[in-house]
């Protein structure tokens, strides 16, 4: 199902968490990256039809999310996993999954409980099918998580920042599981980590105060740090001007690289920008950074 946006505003008394937004996302896995309170979490919830648009057309699958029948039917086709998704701890995986079942409307018992057995398969919690969701880790939460998105074959999924918290083999995992279910739909991945975006997403957004700054290909992220990322060794603290991206201290000295329009100091020298690089330019393009 394909998205299009238009002068989307949503505002809360007197904090405008969307600001005329504009956005296409015609199908497979997008990424949506953007700082804290960039305004992800609150398009997702307008995505998934939870908050009414202030002002703006909101179309998803022809869908005008703008109206009640609108969400009604989006939200027919629609697999949702917010970000504080609650599970029942009492419940085992299987009991939470045909719990949703039912309220997405799985009315038929035996296809019901044969899907959640592929689904649990497919996210790799066969074995742990019985045990109640308490004791289960931050990785294996969110699989459920994405099950249940998930149940009922839903043509657009819409996932709120799914690895935070995450260990490293377990996040890698689990944006691998996200990238295999976009085959024949749309997966709108919101996240602040610009790797699992890279690694999954060949196009992305990218949200700066409720806006869209960039919108494209993850590639075209990193030219817009060329030529203004710098390399430059030295003893005592970071450089003043521009942003400091890392500073890795070896026997020479602190090795730091930085983003900054103009040579931050004599001994700096040009080099190639990272994906990291191109976003922390991309977020501070207009500023002195
Ligand atoms: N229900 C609400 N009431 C008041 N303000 C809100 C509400 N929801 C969001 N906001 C505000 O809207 C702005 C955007 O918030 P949002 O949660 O959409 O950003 P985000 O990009 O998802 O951030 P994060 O990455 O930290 O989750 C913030 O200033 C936030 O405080």
């Amino acid at each position: 199902m394909d998205i299009q946006i238009t002068g989307l505003r949503r505002t809360f008394g007197k904090v405008t968490a969307l600001d005329g937004l504009d956005l296409a996302v015609p199908g497979g896995m997008y990424g949506l990256l953007g700082t804290n309170g960039a305004g992800k979490t609150t398009l997702m919830r307008v995505l998934a039809g939870v908050l009414p648009p202030t002002a703006g057309t909101v179309r998803v699958g022809g869908h005008d999310l703008t109206t009640r029948t609108g969400r009604l039917a989006v939200q027919r086709r629609l697999g949702y996993l917010p970000q504080d998704l609650g599970l029942y701890p009492d419940l085992s995986a299987q009991e939470f999954l045909d719990y949703v079942g039912l309220l997405k409307g799985l009315d038929d018992t035996a296809a019901r409980r044969r899907q959640i057995g592929e689904l649990l398969d497919m996210v790799g919690l066969t074995d742990a099918v019985g045990r109640k969701l308490r004791g289960f880790s931050g990785g294996m939460r969110r699989r459920v998580g994405i099950a249940q998105a998930l149940l009922g074959d839903p043509a657009l999924v819409v996932v709120d920042e799914p690895t935070a918290g995450l260990d490293p083999e377990e996040r890698i995992r689990f944006r691998t599981l996200l990238a295999s279910i976009a085959a024949g739909r749309t997966v709108l991945l919101s996240t602040h980590i610009v790797e699992d975006v890279a690694q999954t997403c060949r196009d992305t957004a990218v949200m700066a105060r409720g806006r869209v700054v960039f919108n494209g290909p993850v590639a075209d992220i990193v030219q817009r740090a060329e030529g203004i990322t710098w390399e430059l060794v030295g003893q005592g603290p970071p450089p003043a001007g521009g942003v400091v991206v890392s500073a890795v201290s070896r026997s020479d000295g602190t090795h730091y690289r930085l983003v900054s329009p103009t040579r931050p100091d004599p001994r700096a020298v040009p080099v190639q920008p990272s994906l990291e690089e191109g976003y922390v330019a991309l977020m501070h393009a207009g500023t002195s950074a």
